[in-house]
C-alpha cells in the first residue's frame, strides 16, 4: 500500500513545513532525525501536523500526546511499512526472511504476535536472565582492575552474545555461524547495500549471499531442533509451538521471526545500555537504578522518532486532512520534552520519577498500543540484570568528556564511540563527569 517514492506531488495537504527542494528537505529528515525534531520540527510549536515539505504530506510528522494516542491506537488506518529497500528478490528459499511482526499488519500480523508470546513467558524470561549473568561474568564490566575500554563496543559485545543465545541457542560452539548472523545484521544497516541493487561483486550481491547463507544455515538448525527435546531459547520453543487448530510454524515462518527480533532488538538494546551506562558512570550510580534507566530513555530515546506509519485512508488529525499513502511519523524525542508533563523537561533528574506518572502516551521509548514492543521485558531485564551486577561487582568511571550522538541503522540515536570507562574497585573515589554530562543534555535541547 502507499508510493515507495519519498515525494509524491500529489499528496497535497494543508499542512506547514518548509518551503524549498522536497529532495533537500527529505535529505535532512534522514540524515538525523535528533536534529531535525530539535531544530526544525520544534519551531513549529504545537501544530499538530507538520509537513517535511510546505504543503505535501509524502512525509509528515506529528505532534501531542492527543495525535499519539490516536496514531498508536489505530493500527488499521496507521500502518507498519511492509515494502521499503528491504524487499527481497521473490521465488527464493530466503524471500521471506524479512517477513516478521514488525513487517506484518492485519491479521498475519495478530497471529505472528499471538505466536511468538511463548518466547516472552515468565518461565522462558528467567532462563534467559541465567545468560544474561553468564554473559556478564565474561565481560570487561565484571573486572574492576582499572583497565579502559570503550564502553560503546563491549556493550555491543554483550548484547549480541546475549541475544544470539537467548533467540537462536548459539554459543561459543556456533562461532562460525554467529559471526555470519552478526555480519548480515550489520551489513542489513548499512546504506551502501541498497543504493544500486544489482550484480555479485557488489555490496547488495555480497549481502544477498550472506542472507542466503544465514537462511540455509539456520534452517539446518531449525530442521535438527524440531526433533530435540524443547531447550530454553527461542529457536527451540518456536520449533515446538503450535496454533490452536494444531498446525505449527513453517521454518520459513520461524527463520523470519528470529530475524526480525535480531534486527529489532539487539542495536536497540545495546545502544539503550550504552546511554544508561553513560549516566551511571557519569554521576548517577548511586540514583535509583530504575529511575537512571528511563530518565536516560526520555532524554534520549533510544529511536528518536518513530517506525514510520503508512497512512492507509484519509485520516482527520486534529482538524488537518492527510491523504492515503502519506508516510507519518512520531517525534519520540519531543513528546518526551512536553513541559506539560515533564517538568524542566531538559533536565537530566532521575529523581522525578517518584513522582511524575506519564500516560503511555506521553512516555513510550518501547512505542505503544498493539504494536508495543514484543520484546520489552526481554530488554529490560537484560538491562537490569546486567546493571545491577555490574553495580555489585565495581564502580564504573567515565572517561570521556566530549560525548556526542549518531544516527546508525537509520533509526537508532547512539552514542558515537569510542566513550572510554574503567570499573574500578568497591568503595574507589572516582572522577566526577556531572559537569560534561549535563553539557551533553543541555546541547540536546531543542
Ligand atoms: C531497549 C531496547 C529496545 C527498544 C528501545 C525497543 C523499541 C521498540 C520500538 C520503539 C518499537 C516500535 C513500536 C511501534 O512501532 O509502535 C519496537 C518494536 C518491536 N520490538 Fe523492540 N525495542 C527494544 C528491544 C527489543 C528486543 C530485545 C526485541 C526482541 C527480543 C524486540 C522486538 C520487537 C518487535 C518484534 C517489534 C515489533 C512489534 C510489532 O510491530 O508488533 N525489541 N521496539
Amino acid at each position: 500500500m502507499g508510493s515507495n517514492r519519498l515525494y509524491d506531488a500529489t499528496l497535497r495537504a494543508d499542512i506547514p513545513g518548509p518551503s524549498g527542494s522536497a529532495h533537500l528537505n527529505n535529505l535532512r529528515f534522514w540524515m538525523g532525525q535528533v536534529d531535525y525534531s530539535r531544530t526544525r520540527l520544534a519551531s513549529y510549536g504545537d501544530v499538530p501536523v507538520v509537513g517535511v515539505t510546505l504543503g505535501n504530506a509524502s512525509i509528515v510528522a506529528v505532534r501531542g500526546s492527543a495525535v499519539t494516542k490516536q496514531v498508536l491506537g489505530d493500527v488499521t488506518t496507521f500502518e507498519h511499512l511492509s515494502d521499503g529497500p528491504l524487499a527481497l528478490p521473490t521465488g527464493q528459499p530466503y524471500s521471506t526472511l524479512f517477513d516478521a511482526t514488525a513487517t506484518l499488519n492485519g491479521p498475519r500480523h495478530v497471529r505472528s504476535r499471538k505466536l511468538l508470546m511463548p518466547i516472552m513467558h515468565r518461565s522462558a524470561l528467567h532462563s534467559y536472565e541465567k545468560v544474561f549473568i553468564r554473559n556478564f561474568e565474561r565481560s570487561r564490566f565484571a573486572r574492576p582492575t582499572g583497565e579502559t575500554f570503550d564502553l560503546v563496543a563491549e556493550l555491543d559485545r554483550l548484547t549480541n552474545a546475549n541475544m544470539l543465545a537467548c533467540l537462536i541457542g548459539l554459543d561459543d560452539a556456533n562461532a562460525e555461524l554467529s559471526e555470519r548472523v552478526t555480519q548480515l545484521l550489520v551489513t542489513t544497516m548499512d546504506p551502501r547495500v541498497f543504493l544500486f541493487k544489482f550484480g555479485r561483486r557488489t555490496p547488495y550481491g555480497r549481502w544477498l549471499r550472506l542472507v542466503e547463507d544465514v537462511h540455509r544455515d539456520v534452517s539446518a538448525l531449525i530442521d535438527a531442533n524440531r526433533d530435540e527435546e524443547p531447550r530454553a531459547d527461542a529457536l527451540s520453543i518456536l520449533c515446538h509451538a503450535t496454533e490452536e487448530d494444531g498446525r505449527r510454524l513453517s521454518t520459513s515462518e520461524i527463520i523470519g521471526e528470529l530475524h526480525g527480533m535480531l534486527a529489532s532488538g539487539y542495536l536497540t538494546t545495546s545502544v539503550t545500555m550504552a546511554w544508561s551506562l553513560i549516566a551511571l558512570a557519569g554521576g548517577h550510580a548511586q540514583d535509583e537504578l530504575g529511575s537512571v534507566i528511563k530518565e536516560t530513555q526520555r532524554l534520549m530515546p533510544t529511536v528518536p522518532m518513530s517506525l514510520p506509519r503508512r497512512v492507509v485512508r484519509d485520516v482527520d488529525i486534529q482538524g488537518t486532512w492527510i491523504p492515503r499513502g502519506a508516510l507519518l511519523f512520531l517525534s519520540t524525542y519531543l513528546e518526551h520534552r512536553d513541559p506539560q508533563v515533564f517538568d524542566r523537561p531538559h533536565e537530566f533528574d532521575p529523581s522525578r520519577w517518584a513522582t511524575v506518572k506519564p500516560t503511555p502516551f506521553e512516555f513510550f521509548p518501547y512505542g505503544a498500543g498493539a504494536r508495543r514492543c514484543l520484546g520489552a521485558a526481554f530488554a529490560e531485564m537484560q538491562i537490569r540484570t546486567t546493571f545491577e551486577l555490574l553495580l555489585e561487582t565495581g564502580v564504573p568511571e567515565l572517561l570521556t568528556d566530549h560525548l556526542r550522538h549518531h544516527m546508525t541503522g537509520g533509526v537508532v540515536a547512539a552514542p558515537r564511540g569510542p566513550v572510554l570507562m574503567r570499573m574500578q574497585p568497591l568503595g574507589s573515589a572516582v572522577r566526577d563527569s556531572t559537569a560534561p554530562l549535563e553539557r551533553f543534555w543541555q546541547n540536546l535541547k531543542p
